[in-house]
């Protein structure tokens, strides 16, 4: 009977052990988390949700109340991104998605991350799982990606994408509004090289590592730091004094101010934004910039009804393809506008 009771508290023991070492750690669990947490603020950053209501920096994103392991996330997030190129093209050369995971793949990339370049061995999750199955289709993916490109290993891939941020030029766009352009340009020529922009006007070349954002025109709302790409889409509207255009996606406001700024102030720009924090922004800014001839609404550009006679003269108007929805509304678009006026969507 003694000897029964023994074997059976010793099977019950190296039961109790194994549960143990099956049992997640703390660091696991934490872990897991924030693979799920960076997931959801790369899918935002990569085509934001259907509401679009947190597009932002990288940093206001992993910073809302919701995300609970934020340093962790963050870091997730910034690495996943600098490899994206590269996780993307490991996956699609294995071939390894079913369509349902396909669905969740901003998780697969980060998971692909961890797996590839970061922290391995005890990545617990059933997604986590079926890629550390998949881990030799991986890496041998990885060698044939490598090997197309040219490169040794994943430094050198890495390094071919990236321009480094110090050799990029610095962009502003003088808010002719305020001031005009050769006085910007005398002003910022007393610390910097400056040049114009051969395509844009208005915009200013500044030598790579300038920080203007203190500079005073900077600060009064003069000048604004807006990258080219940003800068030629007002101008390809080419919106003309007296015009009325919707700016459909508007905040922070930087092509709302410069289609007010080629407008010369006059006619009308409506201005929608859907993200409240993000109107707030927009009013500071439109503000700061002195245009008066923005009005803003904090609504969703899809729900502007085209019947609605504020919008009878509008000439054009401004989509952003990150604004959701943007794919499906050219048509429903079209209606607001009389029949020779001009879309523009940007990219
Ligand atoms: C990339 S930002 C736009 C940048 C802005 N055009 C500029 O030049 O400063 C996208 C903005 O569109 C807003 N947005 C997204 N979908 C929208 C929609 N359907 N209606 C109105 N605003 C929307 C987001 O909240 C976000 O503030």
């Amino acid at each position: 009977m003694a000897r029964r009771k023994a074997i059976m508290a010793q099977k019950s023991g190296a039961k109790e052990r194994k549960r143990e070492e099956k049992r997640p750690s703390n660091a696991e669990r934490s872990a897991y988390f924030a693979r799920r947490e960076a997931a959801k603020v790369l899918r935002s950053m990569l085509q934001g949700d259907a509401r679009r209501r947190a597009v932002g920096s990288i940093k206001s994103l992993v910073y809302s109340p919701s995300i609970r392991n934020k340093k962790a996330t963050y870091a997730l997030v910034c690495q996943t991104l600098k490899h994206l190129s590269i996780i993307k093209d490991v996956i699609e050369e294995a071939n390894i998605l079913s369509a349902k995971q396909k669905k969740q793949k901003e998780l697969m990339y980060i998971i692909t991350y961890d797996l590839l370049f970061g922290q391995e061995g005890s990545l617990i999750g059933d997604a986590e799982k079926y890629l550390i199955l998949k881990k030799d289709a991986v890496q041998s993916a990885l060698s044939r990606v490598l090997r197309r490109k040219g490169v040794k290993n994943v430094e050198d891939l890495v390094a071919l994408d990236e321009i480094p941020d110090l050799q990029k030029p610095r962009y502003v766009r003088v808010n002719t509004l305020k001031i005009d352009t050769e006085f910007a340009i005398r002003e910022l020529r007393q610390q910097y090289a400056v040049q114009e922009d051969d395509l844009v006007p208005d915009l200013l070349i500044l030598p790579p590592g300038a920080d203007l954002h203190n500079h005073p025109l900077v600060v009064n709302g003069s000048a604004f730091l807006q990258g080219k790409a940003s800068s030629m889409s007002a101008v390809a509207l080419g919106p003309k004094p007296g015009w009325e255009v919707i700016d459909a996606c508007a905040a922070p406001g930087n092509k709302t101010l410069h289609l007010a700024a080629l407008m010369k102030g006059k006619g009308k720009i409506i201005a929608c934004e859907l993200n409240r924090e993000r109107v707030k922004r927009l009013q500071d800014n439109v503000k700061l910039g002195g245009a008066t001839n923005v009005k803003i609404k904090h609504e969703d550009f899809l729900n502007l009804d085209p019947k609605d006679p504020a919008y009878a003269k509008v000439r054009a108007i401004l989509l952003d393809p990150s604004c959701s929805g943007s794919g499906t509304a050219f048509e429903r678009l079209d209606h607001l506008l009389p029949s020779h006026s001009a879309v523009i969507m940007l990219t």
